[in-house]
């Protein structure tokens, strides 16, 4: 039977070599072993924990090797990252232990050569350790290196956001992500369930302070698998994730497109909202997707929800829609914390092309949209070209559409102290609330 730090490396590998994604690895992974919950957490926390400090490590086994990091063998590097990680952000693990668990992940792989360089390489960190890192970053390259960032995006998002918030902003993205749920009101309400999740002794979970549908877990494990989520009482969503559906505001018997719709958190919680009465149509390129959704609404007992597989760009409709969602494909900044492999992969081209992917989706949901229908666009990043600036321009380029600022002023406290806010959007950073980076815009058609 793997150990945990065998599957965790053998995650980082095929990361590393096969472009895979952390969450859909680290996922098939856990549900092939028998490992206890204690390790499960541990291959989640030191999967997404090297990913995230890729930088950092790799600079610190620059100046412990005669190779660059880059050109060591891809398993070689991989072992060294998840020596010093454990050695450095894992209090809980001493140090013997760690070095002696990494070695022996080397003996399964490699030579004794290697085995005596990773051993060394690990003994000589403990000794150097406090040297090796610059303490108090005062340019791009250090804070690149501390805050385990690409150089071009501290850059991007200093000038964007202002040196400060960027500080605080890169450093949030370090932490893990918080897990949240949304209770499917149609099945029971928020005070009801509590009761139930404590009684049944599984987990903390606290009320979120600002939606009234969310509900924060801690140590809970796989939520995925209990029975109160087959049984359809929650949906697991974060809760910058349920503001989007909350500014679409949809009523009992609209009719609502949801344009970007797979794998369904928001389209569900749309249909939560109507009461489960009027007509959704769920829009996704990918057939594989879009039975995600079904499945989503059939153990959440929605039936409004009618799929249309296709490029959203091509939906012709019979009916114009009181209300359109376009929960854009974009390049997911805000997500960072769950998904960290995307720090290392989006490169400003793929800003680009995303920016004029969601320019000719928006331009398309125009003409789908009744005069005073609403049309909400929102993507998880923080990227200006994206949010803003892609606002902007759409309003200058329909002039029958306006932006609605109505909903900003509804909406609880904490949101509109933290969040960014302007002519009708809001930008919720990863440290504002300790919640995804999302960006939401509400806008109508004259
Ligand atoms: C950000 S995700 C949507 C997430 C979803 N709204 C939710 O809350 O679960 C964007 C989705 O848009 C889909 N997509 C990308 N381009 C599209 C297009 N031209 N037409 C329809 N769907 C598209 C992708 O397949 C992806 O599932």
């Amino acid at each position: 039977m793997s150990s945990a730090r065998q599957i965790a490396l053998d995650i980082l590998i095929k990361i590393d070599e096969e472009k895979g994604y952390s969450q859909i690895l680290i996922n098939q992974a856990l549900q092939r072993s028998q490992l206890t919950d204690l390790d499960r957490r541990l291959v989640t926390e030191l999967v997404y924990g090297v990913i995230q400090r890729e930088n950092t490590l790799d600079y610190l086994i620059d100046q412990l090797v005669k190779k660059k990091a880059t050109s060591l063998q891809k398993w070689v590097r991989n072992v060294l990252r998840l020596g010093i990680y454990q050695l450095t952000y894992l209090e809980r693990v001493p140090s013997f232990a760690a070095i002696h668990e990494t070695v022996q992940l080397a003996k399964h792989r490699g030579h004794r050569g290697i085995v005596g360089l990773i051993n060394g390489v690990l003994r000589n960190y403990l000794r150097k350790r406090e040297t090796l890192l610059p303490t108090q970053p005062s340019n791009h390259l250090e804070k690149s290196i501390i805050y385990s960032q690409p150089l071009w995006m501290i850059k991007r998002y200093e000038q964007q956001w202002g040196a400060g918030e960027a500080t605080k902003l890169f450093a949030a993205q370090l932490r893990p992500a918080s897990t949240s749920i949304r209770i499917n009101r149609l099945k029971m309400n928020r005070e009801e369930w509590l009761n139930r999740w404590h009684d049944e002794g599984t987990g903390e979970a606290i009320p979120s302070a600002w939606l009234e549908m969310a509900v924060r877990l801690k140590r809970a494990g796989n939520v995925a698998a209990h029975p109160h989520y087959s049984k359809g009482y929650y949906t697991i969503q974060d809760e910058s994730s349920m503001l989007v559906s909350l500014a679409l505001d949809p009523k009992p018997n609209d009719f609502v497109i949801d344009l970007c719709a797979a794998p369904g958190g928001k389209t569900t919680h749309i249909a939560e909202l109507m009461h489960n009465q009027g007509r959704i149509l769920a829009c996704d390129l990918y057939p594989h997707k879009l039975q995600l959704v079904s499945k989503q609404a059939e153990r959440l007992s929605l039936d409004i929800i009618q799929p249309y597989v296709g490029d959203s760009r091509n939906l012709r409709v019979d009916q114009l829609a009181d209300r359109i969602l376009l929960d854009a494909p974009c390049s997911g900044l805000g997500v960072i914390q769950r998904k960290p492999e995307i720090k290392w992969r989006k490169n400003l081209k793929d800003i680009d092309a995303l920016a004029q992917i969601q320019s000719s989706l928006l331009h398309h949901a125009v003409s789908l949209l009744k005069p005073g229908g609403i049309l909400i666009y929102s993507t998880c990043t923080y990227e200006k070209k994206e949010n803003q600036d892609q606002i902007k321009q759409f309003l200058i380029d329909h002039p029958n559409m306006e932006s609605d600022h109505s909903w900003l002023a509804k909406l609880p406290a904490p949101i509109r102290e933290q969040a960014f806010i302007g002519d009708g959007w809001l930008q919720l950073l990863p440290h504002h609330l300790g919640s995804d980076g999302f960006f939401i815009a509400r806008m109508r058609k004259k």
